[in-house]
């Protein structure tokens, strides 16, 4: 049996759309499952060889239920990342019209990339959230509601028609998927590159975000995300997701999680691996003394002083 890929299914998300373009699909079984957690905890089981997950959308921010998943439980890396732009079909059983429709639903993720358009076109109907786009299609199909906002490929696999296509609220909406599997040792460097972590502040005191924010900022790093998450112990009790332009190997990325790691509680790391649709000639050149060769002659001068030989 050849090694699976479990992906938010059930078939024709855009999650299955985005898997399909990395190259290695060819030779591996994909299989839809019912939900994030699930398709994580098929990778934790043994029982897939990856999973494959929305978790950013450029309109909302992180998908919580994803990150959420990654920062806690056994651990997973991320290995890859997919872009993905995004507009929406409103999917309906054929003969359908606008004004019969009273219901209507989709992924969370998904109701802010089309709240203006139903405000304008839907005003009076009533959301209700699905598991992912693709299966309240297939609730659609079932009678359960009366349209779904979904993938337009997705009409014929559920025998609906697109009623409206090209909805977006925002011009040129992304959401990224990210491949995670096992702990393993990360791709080399591509240099473009970025890392995930997962940090939880030891304290509440002023200043407290700002002391781990100060990590990557002295050392040059550039931050792409960052996202407060509830730790799920009382109010006012966070963790912090973000990814860092960079890959662990890089001398300024290392140091920055050493940094962490001695000053944070806990400290999980999720990953380095290629920047999708970046290429070389867009990552900008490390600021001034944070190059791997400024670190390492910085080490190299720190033992001769140790050694008394400057
Ligand atoms: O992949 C899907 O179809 C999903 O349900 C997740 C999602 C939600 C909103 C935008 C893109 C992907």
């Amino acid at each position: 049996m050849p090694a699976s890929y479990a992906y938010l299914g059930p078939e024709g998300t855009f999650t299955e759309v985005a898997l399909r373009t990395l190259p290695e699909t060819a030779t591996r079984q994909l299989v839809p499952m019912v939900s994030v957690p699930a398709a994580l905890d098929a990778v934790r089981a043994g029982e897939a060889e990856a999973a494959f997950v929305p978790i950013e959308n450029s309109v909302e921010g992180g998908i919580t239920t994803t990150v959420d998943e990654l920062a806690v439980g056994e651990p997973l890396m991320i290995y890859r990342e997919v872009l993905l732009s995004i507009t929406f079909a409103l999917l309906v059983r054929p003969g359908t019209k606008l004004s019969g429709i009273k219901t209507v639903t989709a992924h969370p993720a998904a109701q802010p990339q089309v709240r203006n358009w139903m405000r304008n076109n839907l005003p009076d109907v009533v959301w209700e959230s699905a598991a992912s786009n693709a299966d309240g299609a297939r609730l659609v199909q079932e009678g359960r509601y009366d349209a779904a906002f979904a993938g337009e490929f997705a009409a014929a696999r559920y025998g609906l028609e697109p009623l409206e296509t090209g909805i977006h609220d925002a011009e040129n909406a992304q959401t990224r998927f990210v491949l995670v599997g096992k702990p393993a040792r990360p791709a080399a460097p591509t240099g473009a590159d970025k890392t995930s972590v997962v940090i939880w502040q030891r304290d509440d005191h002023p200043g407290a975000l700002l002391e781990l924010l100060q990590e990557f900022a002295v050392r040059g790093v550039n931050l792409m995300l960052l996202q407060s998450r509830p730790t799920g112990e009382g109010i006012g009790n966070y963790c912090f997701a973000i990814d860092a332009e960079g890959h662990i190997a890089d001398r300024r990325v290392g140091e920055a999680l050493m940094g962490l790691k001695r000053i944070c509680p806990q400290v999980r790391f999720l990953g380095s691996y290629p920047r999708a649709g970046v290429g070389l000639a867009d990552v900008r050149a490390p600021r001034a003394g944070t190059s791997d060769s400024e670190f390492s002659a910085a080490s190299d001068w720190l033992a001769r002083c140790q050694d008394g030989r400057f």
